[in-house]
Protein backbone atom coordinates (compact mmCIF):
# COMPACT_ATOMS: atom_id res chain seq x y z
CA UNK A 1 0.00 0.00 0.00
CA UNK A 2 1.15 3.33 -0.71
CA UNK A 3 -0.32 6.49 1.32
CA UNK A 4 -0.13 9.68 -0.12
CA UNK A 5 -0.04 13.36 1.19
CA UNK A 6 -1.56 16.62 -0.29
CA UNK A 7 -0.37 19.39 0.96
CA UNK A 8 -2.70 22.67 0.80
CA UNK A 9 -0.90 24.30 -1.94
CA UNK A 10 -1.94 20.81 -3.86
CA UNK A 11 -5.55 21.27 -2.85
CA UNK A 12 -6.11 25.28 -2.61
CA UNK A 13 -8.64 25.14 -5.41
CA UNK A 14 -11.09 22.69 -7.22
CA UNK A 15 -8.37 22.98 -10.14
CA UNK A 16 -5.99 21.55 -7.89
CA UNK A 17 -8.06 19.33 -6.41
CA UNK A 18 -8.71 17.69 -9.71
CA UNK A 19 -5.63 17.22 -10.10
CA UNK A 20 -4.35 15.74 -6.61
CA UNK A 21 -7.64 12.85 -7.44
CA UNK A 22 -6.05 12.44 -11.08
CA UNK A 23 -2.48 11.54 -9.10
CA UNK A 24 -4.78 9.06 -6.62
CA UNK A 25 -6.71 7.49 -9.38
CA UNK A 26 -3.45 6.86 -12.01
CA UNK A 27 -2.41 4.40 -9.18
CA UNK A 28 -4.25 1.71 -7.36
CA UNK A 29 -1.54 1.14 -4.57
CA UNK A 30 -2.54 4.72 -3.56
CA UNK A 31 -5.08 3.38 -1.15
CA UNK A 32 -4.76 5.53 1.88
CA UNK A 33 -5.05 9.40 1.54
CA UNK A 34 -3.90 12.00 3.65
CA UNK A 35 -5.26 15.53 3.39
CA UNK A 36 -4.30 19.12 4.49
CA UNK A 37 -6.88 22.09 4.43
CA UNK A 38 -7.00 24.34 1.13
CA UNK A 39 -4.03 27.00 1.05
CA UNK A 40 -3.35 29.83 -0.92
CA UNK A 41 -4.56 30.06 -4.54
CA UNK A 42 -2.44 33.12 -4.69
CA UNK A 43 -0.28 34.98 -3.09
CA UNK A 44 -2.84 37.62 -1.94
CA UNK A 45 -4.91 34.63 -0.57
CA UNK A 46 -5.10 33.13 3.00
CA UNK A 47 -4.57 29.80 3.87
CA UNK A 48 -7.67 28.40 5.22
CA UNK A 49 -6.27 27.30 8.46
CA UNK A 50 -5.30 30.89 9.05
CA UNK A 51 -8.93 32.05 8.17
CA UNK A 52 -10.12 29.43 10.97
CA UNK A 53 -7.34 30.88 13.51
CA UNK A 54 -8.57 34.19 12.93
CA UNK A 55 -12.43 33.27 13.47
CA UNK A 56 -11.46 31.82 16.68
CA UNK A 57 -9.27 34.82 17.58
CA UNK A 58 -11.34 37.51 17.12
CA UNK A 59 -14.13 35.17 19.09
CA UNK A 60 -12.11 35.13 21.87
CA UNK A 61 -11.21 39.12 21.57
CA UNK A 62 -15.01 39.53 21.70
CA UNK A 63 -14.68 41.02 18.31
CA UNK A 64 -17.10 40.03 15.36
CA UNK A 65 -16.24 37.03 13.84
CA UNK A 66 -19.09 36.00 11.59
CA UNK A 67 -17.60 38.12 8.56
CA UNK A 68 -14.31 36.09 8.76
CA UNK A 69 -16.26 32.48 9.02
CA UNK A 70 -18.30 33.75 6.17
CA UNK A 71 -14.94 33.49 3.95
CA UNK A 72 -14.53 30.31 5.09
CA UNK A 73 -18.18 29.56 4.36
CA UNK A 74 -18.07 30.17 1.23
CA UNK A 75 -14.61 28.96 -0.15
CA UNK A 76 -16.42 25.41 1.07
CA UNK A 77 -19.53 26.29 -0.57
CA UNK A 78 -18.03 26.97 -3.53
CA UNK A 79 -15.37 23.76 -3.72
CA UNK A 80 -18.42 21.11 -2.60
CA UNK A 81 -20.59 22.77 -5.66
CA UNK A 82 -17.66 22.41 -8.31
CA UNK A 83 -16.87 19.48 -7.19
CA UNK A 84 -20.39 18.27 -7.49
CA UNK A 85 -20.67 16.57 -4.34
CA UNK A 86 -23.61 14.97 -2.57
CA UNK A 87 -22.23 16.50 1.16
CA UNK A 88 -24.47 18.22 3.48
CA UNK A 89 -21.40 20.93 3.73
CA UNK A 90 -23.79 23.54 4.77
CA UNK A 91 -25.22 21.49 7.77
CA UNK A 92 -21.50 20.98 8.42
CA UNK A 93 -20.37 24.53 8.64
CA UNK A 94 -23.74 25.53 10.88
CA UNK A 95 -22.58 22.74 13.23
CA UNK A 96 -18.75 24.13 13.67
CA UNK A 97 -20.08 27.80 13.30
CA UNK A 98 -22.62 27.10 16.57
CA UNK A 99 -19.81 25.53 18.45
CA UNK A 100 -17.46 28.49 17.38
CA UNK A 101 -20.12 30.73 19.21
CA UNK A 102 -20.67 28.61 22.19
CA UNK A 103 -16.42 29.19 22.70
CA UNK A 104 -15.06 25.98 21.57
CA UNK A 105 -10.86 25.45 21.32
CA UNK A 106 -8.40 27.15 19.43
CA UNK A 107 -7.52 23.12 18.36
CA UNK A 108 -11.07 22.15 17.26
CA UNK A 109 -11.50 25.44 15.10
CA UNK A 110 -8.15 25.11 13.06
CA UNK A 111 -8.44 21.52 12.57
CA UNK A 112 -11.90 21.74 10.68
CA UNK A 113 -10.23 23.01 7.53
CA UNK A 114 -8.62 19.57 6.94
CA UNK A 115 -12.17 17.67 8.40
CA UNK A 116 -13.97 19.65 5.55
CA UNK A 117 -11.64 19.41 2.84
CA UNK A 118 -11.57 15.40 3.65
CA UNK A 119 -15.24 15.02 3.65
CA UNK A 120 -15.43 16.85 0.26
CA UNK A 121 -12.53 15.10 -1.27
CA UNK A 122 -13.61 11.51 -0.14
CA UNK A 123 -16.90 11.95 -1.28
CA UNK A 124 -15.38 13.23 -4.85
CA UNK A 125 -13.25 9.95 -4.74
CA UNK A 126 -15.70 7.51 -3.86
CA UNK A 127 -13.55 6.58 -1.14
CA UNK A 128 -14.46 5.91 2.87
CA UNK A 129 -13.80 8.80 5.15
CA UNK A 130 -12.04 8.09 8.31
CA UNK A 131 -11.93 10.80 11.01
CA UNK A 132 -8.52 11.44 12.61
CA UNK A 133 -10.04 11.58 15.47
CA UNK A 134 -10.71 8.11 16.31
CA UNK A 135 -7.18 6.77 14.60
CA UNK A 136 -4.51 9.45 15.76
CA UNK A 137 -3.67 9.79 19.45
CA UNK A 138 -1.45 13.31 20.46
CA UNK A 139 0.27 13.23 23.78
CA UNK A 140 -0.47 16.27 26.37
CA UNK A 141 2.51 18.34 24.32
CA UNK A 142 1.37 17.95 20.86
CA UNK A 143 3.62 14.77 19.88
CA UNK A 144 2.32 11.85 18.12
CA UNK A 145 1.39 9.40 20.68
CA UNK A 146 2.81 5.72 19.53
CA UNK A 147 -0.84 4.46 20.13
CA UNK A 148 -2.11 5.55 16.82
CA UNK A 149 -0.07 3.43 15.12
CA UNK A 150 -1.64 0.16 16.39
CA UNK A 151 -5.02 1.81 16.12
CA UNK A 152 -4.25 2.18 12.35
CA UNK A 153 -2.76 -0.82 12.01
CA UNK A 154 -6.24 -2.34 13.33
CA UNK A 155 -8.80 -0.49 11.49
CA UNK A 156 -6.92 0.44 8.24
CA UNK A 157 -3.94 -2.04 7.43
CA UNK A 158 -5.82 -4.94 5.96
CA UNK A 159 -8.47 -2.27 3.98
CA UNK A 160 -8.89 -3.34 0.86
CA UNK A 161 -10.68 -0.03 -0.83
CA UNK A 162 -9.36 3.38 -1.03
CA UNK A 163 -9.92 5.67 2.41
CA UNK A 164 -8.98 9.61 3.03
CA UNK A 165 -7.77 10.69 6.57
CA UNK A 166 -7.92 14.63 7.39
CA UNK A 167 -4.15 15.16 8.63
CA UNK A 168 -2.96 18.12 11.51
CA UNK A 169 -5.17 16.46 14.04
CA UNK A 170 -6.71 13.71 16.57
CA UNK A 171 -7.54 13.44 19.95
CA UNK A 172 -5.38 14.57 23.11
CA UNK A 173 -5.25 12.45 26.21
CA UNK A 174 -8.41 14.61 27.76
CA UNK A 175 -10.31 12.41 24.46
CA UNK A 176 -10.56 16.26 22.55
CA UNK A 177 -9.80 17.60 19.36
CA UNK A 178 -5.86 18.23 19.35
CA UNK A 179 -4.04 19.95 16.36
CA UNK A 180 -0.01 19.05 15.93
CA UNK A 181 2.30 22.19 15.32
CA UNK A 182 1.93 24.40 12.00
CA UNK A 183 1.95 22.12 8.57
CA UNK A 184 1.40 19.00 10.99
CA UNK A 185 -0.08 16.92 8.25
CA UNK A 186 3.21 15.42 7.18
CA UNK A 187 3.05 14.22 10.70
CA UNK A 188 -0.58 12.66 10.06
CA UNK A 189 0.91 10.76 6.48
CA UNK A 190 3.68 9.49 8.31
CA UNK A 191 2.02 8.32 11.28
CA UNK A 192 -0.80 6.49 8.80
CA UNK A 193 2.50 5.19 6.72
CA UNK A 194 3.54 3.57 10.04
CA UNK A 195 0.49 2.36 10.81
CA UNK A 196 -0.23 0.28 7.76
CA UNK A 197 3.16 -0.34 7.29
CA UNK A 198 3.05 1.48 3.34
CA UNK A 199 5.57 0.77 0.84
CA UNK A 200 6.52 4.20 0.24
CA UNK A 201 5.02 7.47 1.85
CA UNK A 202 3.80 10.12 -0.92
CA UNK A 203 3.84 13.60 -0.26
CA UNK A 204 2.37 15.67 -2.93
CA UNK A 205 3.68 19.61 -2.83
CA UNK A 206 3.91 22.45 -4.96
CA UNK A 207 7.91 21.65 -5.97
CA UNK A 208 9.62 18.96 -7.50
CA UNK A 209 11.26 17.75 -4.16
CA UNK A 210 13.53 19.21 -1.38
CA UNK A 211 15.34 21.93 -3.04
CA UNK A 212 19.17 22.77 -2.39
CA UNK A 213 18.19 26.00 -0.81
CA UNK A 214 13.94 27.77 -0.45
CA UNK A 215 13.34 28.73 -3.67
CA UNK A 216 11.62 31.84 -2.88
CA UNK A 217 15.20 33.16 -1.97
CA UNK A 218 17.48 31.22 -4.45
CA UNK A 219 15.00 30.45 -6.94
CA UNK A 220 18.27 28.78 -8.76
CA UNK A 221 17.75 25.75 -6.12
CA UNK A 222 17.80 22.54 -7.90
CA UNK A 223 15.78 19.42 -6.65
CA UNK A 224 17.70 16.95 -4.69
CA UNK A 225 17.04 13.40 -5.78
CA UNK A 226 18.80 11.08 -2.86
CA UNK A 227 18.62 12.63 0.74
CA UNK A 228 18.81 10.60 4.02
CA UNK A 229 16.50 11.02 6.99
CA UNK A 230 19.20 12.59 9.15
CA UNK A 231 19.44 15.44 6.32
CA UNK A 232 16.20 16.05 5.65
CA UNK A 233 15.93 16.55 9.61
CA UNK A 234 19.10 18.71 9.90
CA UNK A 235 17.31 20.84 6.71
CA UNK A 236 14.28 20.81 8.39
CA UNK A 237 15.20 22.01 11.60
CA UNK A 238 17.77 24.75 10.11
CA UNK A 239 14.81 25.74 8.75
CA UNK A 240 13.63 24.19 5.48
CA UNK A 241 9.86 24.25 5.71
CA UNK A 242 9.02 21.68 3.05
CA UNK A 243 8.87 18.90 5.11
CA UNK A 244 8.09 18.53 9.02
CA UNK A 245 10.49 18.29 11.24
CA UNK A 246 8.60 16.13 13.43
CA UNK A 247 6.94 13.70 10.73
CA UNK A 248 10.80 11.79 9.93
CA UNK A 249 10.61 9.98 13.29
CA UNK A 250 7.72 7.54 12.40
CA UNK A 251 8.77 6.42 9.02
CA UNK A 252 12.75 6.13 9.89
CA UNK A 253 12.06 3.41 12.66
CA UNK A 254 10.23 1.44 9.87
CA UNK A 255 12.35 2.32 7.15
CA UNK A 256 9.79 3.23 5.24
CA UNK A 257 10.88 5.92 2.55
CA UNK A 258 9.36 9.06 1.90
CA UNK A 259 9.01 10.37 -1.70
CA UNK A 260 8.33 14.34 -1.88
CA UNK A 261 6.64 14.79 -5.28
CA UNK A 262 5.24 17.68 -7.20
CA UNK A 263 1.29 17.68 -7.88
CA UNK A 264 1.48 19.88 -10.87
CA UNK A 265 4.13 18.01 -12.14
CA UNK A 266 4.26 14.68 -11.67
CA UNK A 267 6.34 13.14 -13.74
CA UNK A 268 9.07 14.44 -12.11
CA UNK A 269 11.09 11.89 -9.73
CA UNK A 270 10.94 14.57 -7.03
CA UNK A 271 13.72 13.60 -3.89
CA UNK A 272 13.27 10.22 -2.76
CA UNK A 273 14.00 10.21 1.47
CA UNK A 274 15.93 6.91 2.67
CA UNK A 275 17.85 5.81 5.40
CA UNK A 276 21.05 5.87 3.39
CA UNK A 277 22.97 6.89 0.68
CA UNK A 278 26.48 7.75 -0.94
CA UNK A 279 27.31 10.81 -0.29
CA UNK A 280 30.58 10.59 -2.72
CA UNK A 281 28.99 12.86 -5.76
CA UNK A 282 26.74 14.61 -3.88
CA UNK A 283 28.74 15.60 -0.60
CA UNK A 284 26.53 18.89 0.96
CA UNK A 285 22.83 17.78 -0.18
CA UNK A 286 21.97 21.52 0.37
CA UNK A 287 21.36 24.65 2.80
CA UNK A 288 18.60 26.09 4.98
CA UNK A 289 18.63 29.05 7.36
CA UNK A 290 16.52 31.04 9.88
CA UNK A 291 16.28 34.44 11.38
CA UNK A 292 16.79 36.98 13.15
CA UNK A 293 18.54 35.47 16.23
CA UNK A 294 20.01 37.35 18.85
CA UNK A 295 23.84 36.72 20.36
CA UNK A 296 23.43 36.47 24.38
CA UNK A 297 26.88 36.54 25.82
CA UNK A 298 27.49 34.87 29.24
CA UNK A 299 30.71 35.10 31.21
CA UNK A 300 31.39 32.83 34.21
CA UNK A 301 35.10 32.60 35.45
CA UNK A 302 36.63 29.09 35.53
CA UNK A 303 33.59 28.31 33.66
CA UNK A 304 34.31 24.23 33.11
CA UNK A 305 33.49 23.67 37.12
CA UNK A 306 30.14 24.74 36.52
CA UNK A 307 28.98 22.74 33.73
CA UNK A 308 25.74 22.87 34.63
CA UNK A 309 25.48 26.53 33.72
CA UNK A 310 24.72 27.07 30.10
CA UNK A 311 21.75 24.56 30.51
CA UNK A 312 20.35 27.08 33.99
CA UNK A 313 20.22 29.80 31.60
CA UNK A 314 19.20 27.84 28.61
CA UNK A 315 15.83 27.02 31.36
CA UNK A 316 15.69 30.78 32.40
CA UNK A 317 15.26 32.02 28.99
CA UNK A 318 12.55 28.95 28.32
CA UNK A 319 10.86 30.31 31.17
CA UNK A 320 10.70 33.72 29.49
CA UNK A 321 9.20 32.48 26.51
CA UNK A 322 12.64 32.38 24.72
CA UNK A 323 14.17 29.87 22.64
CA UNK A 324 17.58 28.65 22.32
CA UNK A 325 18.96 27.84 18.60
CA UNK A 326 22.38 26.38 19.46
CA UNK A 327 25.31 27.60 21.94
CA UNK A 328 29.37 28.00 21.75
CA UNK A 329 31.48 27.45 24.78
CA UNK A 330 34.80 29.18 25.05
CA UNK A 331 37.07 29.31 28.34
CA UNK A 332 35.58 31.40 30.67
CA UNK A 333 32.41 32.32 28.36
CA UNK A 334 29.68 31.16 26.51
CA UNK A 335 27.28 32.36 23.58
CA UNK A 336 23.75 31.47 23.03
CA UNK A 337 21.39 32.30 19.93
CA UNK A 338 18.46 33.56 20.95
CA UNK A 339 15.30 33.61 18.46
CA UNK A 340 14.39 37.30 18.15
CA UNK A 341 11.79 36.98 15.62
CA UNK A 342 9.45 38.66 18.66
CA UNK A 343 10.64 41.75 20.26
CA UNK A 344 11.54 41.37 24.33
CA UNK A 345 13.10 43.49 26.52
CA UNK A 346 16.82 42.34 26.75
CA UNK A 347 17.50 44.23 29.86
CA UNK A 348 15.34 42.36 32.13
CA UNK A 349 16.18 39.00 30.59
CA UNK A 350 19.60 39.81 31.57
CA UNK A 351 18.43 41.05 35.04
CA UNK A 352 16.38 37.92 35.22
CA UNK A 353 19.02 35.32 34.40
CA UNK A 354 21.65 37.28 36.71
CA UNK A 355 19.36 36.88 39.38
CA UNK A 356 18.42 33.11 38.68
CA UNK A 357 21.95 31.95 37.74
CA UNK A 358 25.52 32.05 38.73
CA UNK A 359 27.08 33.88 35.43
CA UNK A 360 29.21 36.97 36.62
CA UNK A 361 28.08 39.12 33.13
CA UNK A 362 25.23 38.71 30.75
CA UNK A 363 24.23 41.08 28.15
CA UNK A 364 23.22 41.03 24.01
CA UNK A 365 24.85 41.18 21.57
CA UNK A 366 24.32 41.60 17.72
CA UNK A 367 21.13 40.10 16.19
CA UNK A 368 22.43 37.43 13.18
CA UNK A 369 21.14 34.69 10.82
CA UNK A 370 21.80 30.99 11.13
CA UNK A 371 22.48 29.14 7.85
CA UNK A 372 22.87 25.45 7.98
CA UNK A 373 25.08 23.70 5.50
CA UNK A 374 23.87 19.75 5.26
CA UNK A 375 25.48 16.79 4.11
CA UNK A 376 26.98 13.63 4.92
CA UNK A 377 30.28 14.41 3.01
CA UNK A 378 30.82 17.74 4.63
CA UNK A 379 33.59 16.65 7.01
CA UNK A 380 35.23 14.02 5.23
CA UNK A 381 35.77 15.38 1.81
CA UNK A 382 38.75 17.59 2.58
CA UNK A 383 38.61 21.22 1.71
CA UNK A 384 34.99 21.18 0.64
CA UNK A 385 34.26 22.93 3.84
CA UNK A 386 37.25 25.60 2.81
CA UNK A 387 35.94 26.41 -0.20
CA UNK A 388 32.63 27.63 0.47
CA UNK A 389 33.73 29.72 3.08
CA UNK A 390 36.21 31.27 0.87
CA UNK A 391 33.16 31.62 -1.59
CA UNK A 392 31.17 33.51 1.50
CA UNK A 393 34.92 35.94 1.82
CA UNK A 394 34.80 36.79 -2.03
CA UNK A 395 31.40 38.17 -1.51
CA UNK A 396 32.14 39.91 1.52
CA UNK A 397 30.33 37.92 3.87
CA UNK A 398 31.75 38.26 7.07
CA UNK A 399 31.17 34.64 9.31
CA UNK A 400 30.43 35.61 12.81
CA UNK A 401 30.78 32.01 14.35
CA UNK A 402 30.76 28.66 12.90
CA UNK A 403 30.27 25.10 14.92
CA UNK A 404 29.43 21.82 13.63
CA UNK A 405 27.28 20.82 16.12
CA UNK A 406 27.41 17.04 17.35
CA UNK A 407 25.63 15.70 14.33
CA UNK A 408 28.74 15.82 12.05
CA UNK A 409 26.28 16.71 8.90
CA UNK A 410 25.85 20.40 9.52
CA UNK A 411 28.00 22.94 9.78
CA UNK A 412 25.97 26.34 11.50
CA UNK A 413 27.20 29.49 10.03
CA UNK A 414 26.13 32.99 12.35
CA UNK A 415 26.50 35.56 9.72
CA UNK A 416 24.99 39.55 9.69
CA UNK A 417 21.15 39.52 8.62
CA UNK A 418 21.40 41.52 5.96
CA UNK A 419 24.02 38.58 4.28
CA UNK A 420 20.99 35.94 4.70
CA UNK A 421 19.93 35.88 1.25
CA UNK A 422 23.26 36.64 -0.43
CA UNK A 423 24.87 33.25 1.74
CA UNK A 424 22.01 31.30 0.79
CA UNK A 425 22.57 32.05 -2.97
CA UNK A 426 26.15 32.09 -2.71
CA UNK A 427 26.43 28.34 -0.86
CA UNK A 428 23.71 27.20 -3.74
CA UNK A 429 26.08 28.69 -6.58
CA UNK A 430 29.09 26.37 -5.14
CA UNK A 431 26.86 23.32 -4.21
CA UNK A 432 26.29 23.35 -8.39
CA UNK A 433 29.67 23.88 -9.31
N1 LIG B 1 14.48 23.55 0.69
C1 LIG B 1 13.24 23.66 0.19
N2 LIG B 1 12.84 22.85 -0.81
C2 LIG B 1 11.60 22.93 -1.32
N3 LIG B 1 10.67 23.82 -0.90
C3 LIG B 1 11.01 24.65 0.10
C4 LIG B 1 12.29 24.61 0.69
N4 LIG B 1 12.34 25.56 1.66
C5 LIG B 1 11.14 26.16 1.66
N5 LIG B 1 10.33 25.62 0.72
C6 LIG B 1 8.94 26.07 0.43
O1 LIG B 1 8.05 25.05 0.90
C7 LIG B 1 6.89 25.14 0.09
C8 LIG B 1 6.10 23.85 0.27
O2 LIG B 1 5.74 23.71 1.64
P1 LIG B 1 4.24 23.95 2.09
O3 LIG B 1 3.77 25.30 1.62
O4 LIG B 1 4.11 23.60 3.53
O5 LIG B 1 3.55 22.85 1.18
P2 LIG B 1 2.25 22.01 1.36
O6 LIG B 1 1.11 22.99 1.47
O7 LIG B 1 2.24 21.21 0.10
O8 LIG B 1 2.43 21.17 2.60
C9 LIG B 1 7.41 25.34 -1.29
O9 LIG B 1 6.46 25.97 -2.11
C10 LIG B 1 8.64 26.23 -1.05
O10 LIG B 1 8.34 27.58 -1.29
N1 LIG C 1 -3.38 23.21 7.39
C1 LIG C 1 -2.41 23.11 8.44
C2 LIG C 1 -1.68 21.79 8.43
C3 LIG C 1 -0.78 21.50 7.26
O1 LIG C 1 0.02 20.57 7.30
O2 LIG C 1 -0.90 22.25 6.14
P1 LIG C 1 0.07 22.13 4.81
O3 LIG C 1 0.12 20.69 4.39
O4 LIG C 1 -0.62 23.00 3.79
O5 LIG C 1 1.45 22.65 5.19
C4 LIG C 1 -1.47 24.31 8.39
O6 LIG C 1 -1.69 25.20 7.60
O7 LIG C 1 -0.56 24.40 9.20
Amino acid sequence: MKVVKFGGTSLASAAQIKKAVEIIQADDQRQAVVLSAPGKRDNQDTKITDLLINTHKQKTAGEEYLPTFEKIRARFVELSELLEVDVNIAAELDVIEQKITAGTTLDFVESRGEYLNSLIIAKYLGAEFVDAANVVRLTIDGRVDPESYELISKQLGNATGRFVVPGFYGTGPDGEIKTFSRGGSDITGAIVARGVNADVYENWTDVSGILQADPRIVPAAQSIPEITYAEVRELASCGASVFHEEAIAPVRDAKIPINIKNTNSPADCGTMIQPTRSAEKMPVVGVSGKKPYRILNAEKFMLNRYPELPGQIKEALTQQDLAVEFDMKGFDSFALMVDSSSNFDENAICKYILEKTEVDACSFGMTVALVGIVGAGLQSQTGLLGRMLSALDQAEIGIRSISYGGSQLTALLAINLEDYENTLKVLVAQLQK
